[in-house]
């Protein structure tokens, strides 16, 4: 089926004062950009919920605008507009009465579509949620387990093709485990159907996996820093962020850079039929002290000795030590004297997943491959360059920005 264009959603000068006075937001202007996932963290009762469930009108704001695309929430009927906002709260709130089937089918069937369109819409959906429909189409809610329920409450969110997704804390349910494989998950569905999110959490970690963007909020609603998952652990924009993300917000972000070829040392690059005292020549040259082996079909990357065209694939390395030793001893070629090495990231790959790799392997070093091309080697100190970089490009954003 067509899938609805995402829209953004805008909150201009929106504030929430509850009936006992309660300030729950005051005067919020965020912009949630359309097929994008914002994250709205914060400690307890900083105004998470309430922000959400003025969007769909849960709660009616006291002042300000909700956009969604060009409409005005509040000139909507709340009914009608909840059909077009798919909603998934902590225990999903599942019919329990009603098979899975049954459930997920829920707005298409308020919608009025027809029972066959309904169908396939429910067997699509199952499917892409990775739940079977055939072995959990007819069960009840009870008959799963939290994670699978989560699931189905996500599916049923999604059934009507919504252009935007509210989701409350959707994951906090369920055990540690069952809990990443759910974020992983869905963040490849996220990959699919592109929908405008709005995602609550109090969790910081979950809100970095998850967020194209995150906003972090304090008491009354107040953005604190609106930002990449990035730029708000690389440069948070004062004491309140810098403590709401941790002080281990150098090793989180970690998972939030990408290896990027301007941060790798490039080694010197030796063939298998090298002779040693080329390989000590290209190496001394170069001011390393080893050289990265690549097979005998040619010479790609760095700063090789232009001997060989084409790609040769990376085996292994060789130090100038080693080479001098067993020159010495007799050896002739590069291909007597290497030392195989199996430590190769593809480019692109979280900083995190490289240097996970470079600690499991002696040589102090991975190398990184663009396809089957050796594009340079990833060291602890181009693992700092990277976090450097990161911090230098960020331009922390903060609240109002529309
Ligand atoms: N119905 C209500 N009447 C009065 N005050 C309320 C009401 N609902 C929420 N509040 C207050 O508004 C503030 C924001 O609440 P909200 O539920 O939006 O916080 P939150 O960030 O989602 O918190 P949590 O992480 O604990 O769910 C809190 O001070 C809360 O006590």
């Amino acid at each position: 089926m067509e899938a609805t264009a995402a829209e953004p959603i805008r909150l201009q000068g929106v504030s929430k004062v509850y009936p006992d006075g309660t300030v729950g937001v005051a005067e919020l202007d965020l912009t949630f950009a359309a097929g994008e996932l914002t994250v709205l963290v914060g400690p307890s009762g900083c105004g998470k919920t309430t922000t959400m469930k003025m969007i769909n009108r849960i709660i009616e704001p006291s002042t300000g605008r909700i956009l969604i695309g060009d409409d005005d929430v509040t000139r909507l009927r709340p009914q009608k507009l909840r059909r077009r906002i798919g909603y998934v709260i902590q225990n999903v709130g599942l019919f329990p009465h009603q098979s899975i089937r049954t459930n997920v089918g829920t707005v298409p069937r308020l919608l009025g579509w027809d029972r066959q369109r309904t169908a396939d819409r429910v067997e699509e959906l199952l499917t892409l949620v990775g739940l079977d429909p055939v072995a959990y189409g007819d069960r009840y809610p009870h008959q799963l387990s939290g994670g699978q329920r989560q699931r189905a409450g996500v599916a049923r969110a999604l059934a009507a093709d919504p252009p935007v997704l509210l989701m409350d804390e959707p994951f906090s349910a369920v055990d540690p485990v069952v809990r990443g494989r759910l974020q992983d998950e869905f963040l490849r569905l996220q990959e699919t159907v592109r929908k405008t999110i709005v995602f609550v959490t109090h969790d910081i970690e979950e809100a970095v996996r998850l967020g194209d963007r995150i906003a972090v909020m304090s008491e009354g609603g107040k953005v604190e820093q609106f930002a990449t998952p990035a730029d708000l652990l690389g440069a948070p924009a004062n004491d309140f962020v810098a403590d709401f993300v941790g002080a281990d917000r150098g090793l989180k972000r970690l998972a939030v850079t990408d290896v990027a070829v301007e941060d790798l040392e490039q080694p010197p690059v030796v063939a298998l039929d090298d002779g040693l005292g080329t390989a000590r020549a290209v190496i001394a040259r170069s001011g390393a002290s080893w050289a990265v082996v690549v097979d005998a079909a040619g010479v790609t990357g760095g700063t090789g000795t232009g001997r060989h065209q084409g790609t040769g694939l990376p085996l292994g390395w060789v130090s100038a030590e080693h080479a001098a030793e067993a020159a010495a001893g007799g050896a002739r070629v590069v291909g007597d004297v290497w030392r195989p090495m199996d430590a190769w990231v593809p480019l692109g790959s979280s900083l995190r997943a490289a240097y996970a790799r470079l600690l499991q392997v002696d040589a102090g070093w991975v190398g990184v491959m663009d396809g089957d091309k050796l594009v340079g080697v990833l060291t602890p100190a181009s693992v700092h360059a990277a976090l450097r970089r990161s911090v230098a490009g960020s331009s922390p954003e903060t609240a109002g920005a529309l």
